[in-house]
């Protein structure tokens, strides 16, 4: 059964989910499918809110609804230490910062959620925060700190270097790893349960061509790195490492990262109950494997 509407998939639009989505949306025909582009916070509420049908989102979101989802399964964006693009930005000591203010963007949810989870079971403080637009300049003219994601964190990282800012930067993925040894999954892909059992079809012709496109991505990068560097500026060293330091499965480790995340922004009052991760079957491969 299809349904009559095109299926809305929603990308992330950052480069860490360009491995996943390069290749794909070749793959999916436009008259079935409608690709939307936006930053993960608006994804995450048009998911909430049935406005899109799949789409990859903040780890923290999924978890805050995930009894209407389904994850799409082995498909992350997740790092094993350093991620290089979730990063707090400081303008004063850190001892200050932690007593202080701090300005985090509006475009997150997973990794405001960690800064609250690492300020306060890992530092013990508890600064005031205030939610604002990804500017860092406007940013750190209100705030002793602030907290930036994806290309945004990026470009800021860059500048303060090359400007001299003089910022210390603390890197998120790198503190998580370096005090829990795990690794951390910021972004996951799902799907509304309503559509999966409604066109598991379709569900499943996203499965394969994410899965197809992170494939030949990484083992190819070239082109990415490519792309980043006409689009976004930049090395391709940088962007080498940048592809090649984040993760993109979400195996038995990856679960274990964020398993534990969820448990700490349970505990902390961040997500209102535990969190049972629950994957979309995908019908169309374990009929190929019968036949
Ligand atoms: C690696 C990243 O992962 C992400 C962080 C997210 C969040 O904080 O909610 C959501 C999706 C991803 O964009 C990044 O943004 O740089």
């Amino acid at each position: 059964m299809g349904t009559n509407r095109p299926i809305t998939v929603g990308r992330i639009d950052y480069a860490n989910v360009w491995p996943i989505f390069h290749y794909a949306e070749q793959q999916l025909p436009e008259d079935r499918f409608r690709i939307e582009k936006r930053v993960p916070a608006a994804l995450n509420r048009a998911l909430r809110q049935g406005e899109i049908d799949i789409t990859s989102m903040s780890s923290f979101a999924y978890a805050e609804n995930a009894d209407n989802y389904l994850l799409l399964p082995d498909l992350s964006v997740s790092a094993k230490g350093r991620v290089n693009s979730i990063l707090l930005f400081m303008k004063k000591p850190l001892e200050q910062v932690l007593k202080g203010r701090i300005a985090m963007t509006a475009t997150s949810a997973t990794s405001v959620n960690l800064l609250k989870i690492l300020m306060k079971l890992y530092y013990q403080a508890e600064p005031s925060y205030v939610t604002m637009e990804p500017s860092l300049d406007e940013m750190l003219a209100q705030a002793d700190a602030a907290l930036l994601i994806g290309d945004t964190a990026i470009h800021a990282s860059w500048a303060n270097k090359e400007k001299d800012k003089g910022l210390t930067v603390i890197d998120l993925g790198e503190l998580w790893r370096n005090w829990t040894g795990y690794g951390m999954t910021f972004a996951l892909v799902a799907v509304r349960k309503e559509i999966a059992e409604g066109d598991p079809e379709a569900v499943s012709d996203v499965l394969h061509a994410l899965t197809e496109s992170k494939e030949r991505s990484l083992r190819n990068l070239t082109p990415l790195i490519e792309k980043a560097c006409a689009q976004l500026g930049g090395e391709p060293a940088y962007w080498n490492r940048y592809f090649n330091e984040l993760h993109y499965n979400f195996g038995s480790d990856e679960q274990a990262g964020l398993t534990l995340y969820f448990e700490y922004a349970h505990q902390l009052g961040l997500l209102p109950h535990e969190v049972q991760m629950r994957f979309f079957q995908d019908q169309a491969a374990l009929k190929v494997k019968n036949e």
